[in-house]
């Protein structure tokens, strides 16, 4: 069992750490069970810190509760359906109050969102129930309507000395004997994510019951996305040179890649024009040593170039700003894998020209703009496609709309009756063909058996006088014209008896 379940906290007071957002909880509680309706909680912090376990303990105060992930469910009809309905009637629970769950409310993205972040507002405004709302981004654009609505409770993480007291505990109950600079380290490097910190403690404490520091230090246990990310975080969060080194050496990822993420973060993160042109500056000194460190293999210039985008960067601006951007992947990464999407189906529908025209990929590509124009007719789209055997998207790189069903069944039927009548055709040949052979496979019948007789024998018993005795027969008695029709017969015959 996940150590994560086993030790979940049941009650508030059981969630550690957040005391003085926990006492707000409680108050909250207390009114709405005095009767007083109060506003939607909302709570927001990173991940891992008890968000969820906190409204679930929440829930045991209520006589019911009903969660959704906003995230999976967007659509507003789905969030209307499933929560609207409840929040408004209070008559299905009679006096009880059911508390209303909705986790990873900043989840929900995409064009359908309005329609979320809508319903959701829907809710608010109806509810007549206790509703909390759970979300990572305290600064994502979904919240900014609902933020108004509610009371915001910020969660913290977990300060690294209470994870290091849990841990503690649950190596006691678990009878593992621990090394106190091991468990800490592991609540260190969780970085306020109790779940973290608690998954990797279970992890390690399965391959043995004794826990030595180096255990933990021999586990990498951050991915390398969540690596690259805090260094990024780092940079622009902070203006100590000392902790932007280091975690920058901890990244281990292409350090030019690290740069393009820094590249695209600055601008979200710095807001002052000045800072971001220092900023900017300092990246493409960086950029220039990377330069130099390819073009003449000498990587001693990446630490150069990693103190001008690293601690450069940092130092840009004049105070660290309080606010919560969110790290993004650099728009040329998404760029590219697109342009490699289209690159593809380029590829692909070229492969299919060149394996049915006999041509080149090069010249199969080059016809693509008279294949556009030959795709606007809808017959003609659905033959070349069929003959190409292009799948869906294939067609799509030459016509937006698609073929008609209409013309697709018309064309369907079309090549079907045009291969019934090939095929009546062909059989017309066909028998034509065995018919005229007739005369000729009689002919050949009569004229192999004084063949074969005549040479067999000669050939076993005196081989020299093969050639003579080969010859003289033939001249005999098939005769000059004789000799070659036998071999015209055969030409003709080689397509007769293939079928
Ligand atoms: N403050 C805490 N005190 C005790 N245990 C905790 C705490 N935070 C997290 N945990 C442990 O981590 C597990 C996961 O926590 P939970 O799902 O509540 O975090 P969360 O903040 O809701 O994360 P997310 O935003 O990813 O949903 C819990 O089941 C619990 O075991």
């Amino acid at each position: 069992m996940l150590w994560t379940k086993k030790y979940q906290p049941q009650t508030i007071d059981e969630v550690a750490g957040n005391g003085k957002e926990k006492k707000k909880i409680q108050e909250w509680i207390d009114q709405w069970k005095a009767g007083n309706p109060q506003k939607p909680l909302l709570l927001v912090g990173p991940p891992g810190i008890g968000k969820t376990t906190l409204a679930h303990a929440i829930a045991k105060e209520f006589s019911e509760f009903i969660e959704l992930n906003a995230s999976d469910k967007r659509s507003q009809d789905i969030i209307m359906s499933t929560v609207g309905e409840s929040s408004e009637t209070s008559s299905l629970f009679g006096d009880e109050y059911k508390l209303i769950i909705l986790d990873e409310v900043d989840g929900i993205h995409g064009t359908n969102d309005r329609g979320g972040v809508k319903a959701i507002n829907q809710i608010i405004k109806t509810a007549k129930h206790p509703l909390i709302l759970i979300a990572n981004d305290f600064y994502s654009k979904r919240l900014t309507t609902i933020k108004t609505k509610c009371d915001v409770l910020k969660m913290a993480r977990v300060r690294s000395p209470t994870i290091n007291k849990l841990l503690r505990e649950i190596a006691k109950k678990e009878g593992i004997t621990a090394n106190p600079d091991a468990l800490k380290e592991i609540a260190r490097r969780a970085n306020g994510d109790m779940r973290s910190a608690l998954n990797t403690f279970q992890a390690i404490a399965n391959e043995s019951d004794v826990l030595e520091l180096e255990d933990v230090e021999s586990v990498n246990n951050k991915d390398t996305r969540s690596t690259i990310f805090d260094g990024i975080t780092r940079v622009l969060k902070s203006k100590n040179p000392r902790h932007v080194k280091e975690s920058l050496r901890e990244v281990e990822e292409d350090p030019t890649l690290v740069m393009e993420y820094i590249a695209e973060n600055v601008p979200r993160e710095y807001s002052d024009k000045k800072e971001i042109k220092k900023a900017y500056e300092n990246l493409a000194k960086a950029d220039l040593y990377f330069g130099r460190a390819n073009h003449s293999r000498n990587y001693g210039y990446w630490k150069y170039a990693s103190d001008f985008m690293g601690i450069g960067v940092a130092d840009s601006k004049k105070e660290t700003y309080k606010k919560f951007s969110r790290i993004v992947t650099p728009t040329i990464f998404t760029k590219m894998s697109k342009n490699r999407g289209k690159r593809n189906l380029r590829d692909r529908i070229a492969e299919k020209m060149s394996e049915k025209l006999h041509i080149s990929h090069s010249v199969a590509i080059s016809m693509f703009p008279y294949l556009e124009i030959m795709f606007e007719n809808n017959e003609l789209a659905w033959e070349i496609s069929d003959y190409l055997e292009l799948e869906e998207d294939e067609i799509k790189r030459f016509r937006k709309r698609k073929i008609p069903k209409k013309v697709i069944t018309k064309m369907e039927k079309l090549k079907n009756e045009r291969r019934e009548a090939e095929k009546e055709k062909r059989n017309e040949e066909l028998k034509k063909q065995m018919l005229d052979a007739i005369p000729e496979v009689e002919e050949i019948a009569e004229e192999e058996p004084v063949v074969e007789e005549e040479i067999i024998p000669e050939i076993e018993e005196t081989p020299e006088p093969i050639e003579e005795e080969k010859g003289e027969p033939v001249k005999e008695e098939v005769g000059e014209t004789k000799k070659e029709e036998p071999k015209k017969s055969k030409d003709k015959q080689v397509s007769l008896f293939d079928f």
